[in-house]
């Protein structure tokens, strides 16, 4: 199969570089010049599995304005305030017949894909592995190879043959996929489970495995998603998972899968870039408003994250 990957960052690098590896042909499109830049004099990204074995990938890497390709299928892994931007400079090479698939957290995108996609060739997901980007051209897969999971569904919710085929080499690149006929679920669940361990994690700068040892932290968790579902089955979406389901999904890929991992959010902080908490919890709360439910504790953590991320640009002015 042929992909094209726009938003080569962390996770367009570890979809991409995996399904290379696992016999697709591959192009990578981003707008981040020092990364590319990087990425061409180098010839190639240096991948590490748990900062260890650092080695050197070939891969193709191209801005948007001079991409030509034509992949089967792009796969999107931008931060969801890049998005619109990006897609505008993508757009003279998207067709009619190319599918479109992604795994980013947040809610956002769907709408704006759609307007350069039709709904039936769309499939989203979420994806259950952490990776970090070091820094231009260098990229770590946090965990064992084949050890996170994702699930993913079509817009349309009825899988055709394409989406069986991409599942198939996702399995091949030891991805773990799950196909689910539930759209709005599927995605949410991820949601939820990131409004709670990004954002308490950000919030405290603290790793996942921290946070979820803390013996408080199950009560904590369970604040945040009764709040989340309690939004989420007002807006009439069905939920993948039970609310325990969902804590018991928070404690084990933070106490067992990636204890030591700081969330993409926390990554952002830190770097001083605006994080996708609007997008997250900011989601959560909006979704409850348009029932008349307020869900208070997402709306003052989204508050403490804006608050955080101000801090964090005066003190990089400094
Ligand atoms: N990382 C993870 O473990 C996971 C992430 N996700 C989701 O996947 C999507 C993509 O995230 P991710 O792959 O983490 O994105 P990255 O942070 O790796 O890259 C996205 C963009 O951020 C900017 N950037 C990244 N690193 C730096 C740096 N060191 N200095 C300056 N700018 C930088 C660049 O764009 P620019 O210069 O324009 O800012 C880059 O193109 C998001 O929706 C995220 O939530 C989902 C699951 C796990
Ligand atoms: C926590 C994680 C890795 C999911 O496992 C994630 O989604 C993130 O870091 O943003």
């Amino acid at each position: 199969m042929k992909f094209t990957v726009v938003g080569s960052g962390a996770m367009g690098l570890r979809y991409g570089v995996l399904l290379q590896d696992a016999g697709n042909e591959v192009d990578f499109v981003d707008p981040w010049e020092p990364h590319v830049e990087k990425m061409r004099e180098q010839g190639g990204v240096y991948v590490s599995r748990d900062h260890e074995a650092k080695h050197l990938v070939p891969v193709n890497v191209f801005y948007p304005e001079e991409y030509q390709g034509e992949p089967d299928c792009y796969i999107f892994f931008t931060k969801q305030m890049q998005l619109a931007d990006v897609l505008a400079r993508c757009a003279h090479f998207f067709k009619p017949n190319q599918y479109a698939f992604t795994c980013m957290n947040g809610m956002g995108h769907v709408e704006k894909l759609l307007q350069y996609f039709k709904p039936e060739k769309l499939i989203a997901g979420t994806a259950l592995v952490a990776t970090v980007l070091n820094g231009p051209g260098d990229v770590d897969f946090i965990g064992a190879r084949g050890a996170g999971t994702m699930n993913l569904a079509n817009y349309t919710e009825k899988p055709d043959e394409f989406t069986h085929q991409l599942v198939a080499e996702l399995d091949k690149a030891q991805f773990n996929p799950n196909l689910t006929t539930n759209f709005r679920g599927t995605l949410m669940a991820k949601v939820v489970f990131n409004s709670v361990v990004n954002t308490l994690c950000t919030m405290f700068e603290m790793t996942m495995g921290e946070y979820a040892a803390y013996e408080g932290a199950d009560e904590m968790s369970r604040q945040l998603i009764d709040e989340a579902y309690d939004a989420c089955e007002r807006d009439g979406v069905k939920m993948i998972n039970s609310r325990q389901e969902e804590l018991d999904s928070v404690n084990y890929v933070s106490k067992v899968a990636n204890p030591l991992h700081y969330p993409s959010m926390y990554q952002d902080m830190h770097n001083y870039r605006r994080t996708e908490v609007d997008y997250i919890n900011g989601y959560l709360v909006k979704m409850g408003r348009k029932h008349g439910y307020e869900a208070k504790t997402h709306a003052f953590l989204t508050h403490e994250v804006h608050l955080a991320e101000l801090q964090k640009q005066k003190e990089k002015q400094k």
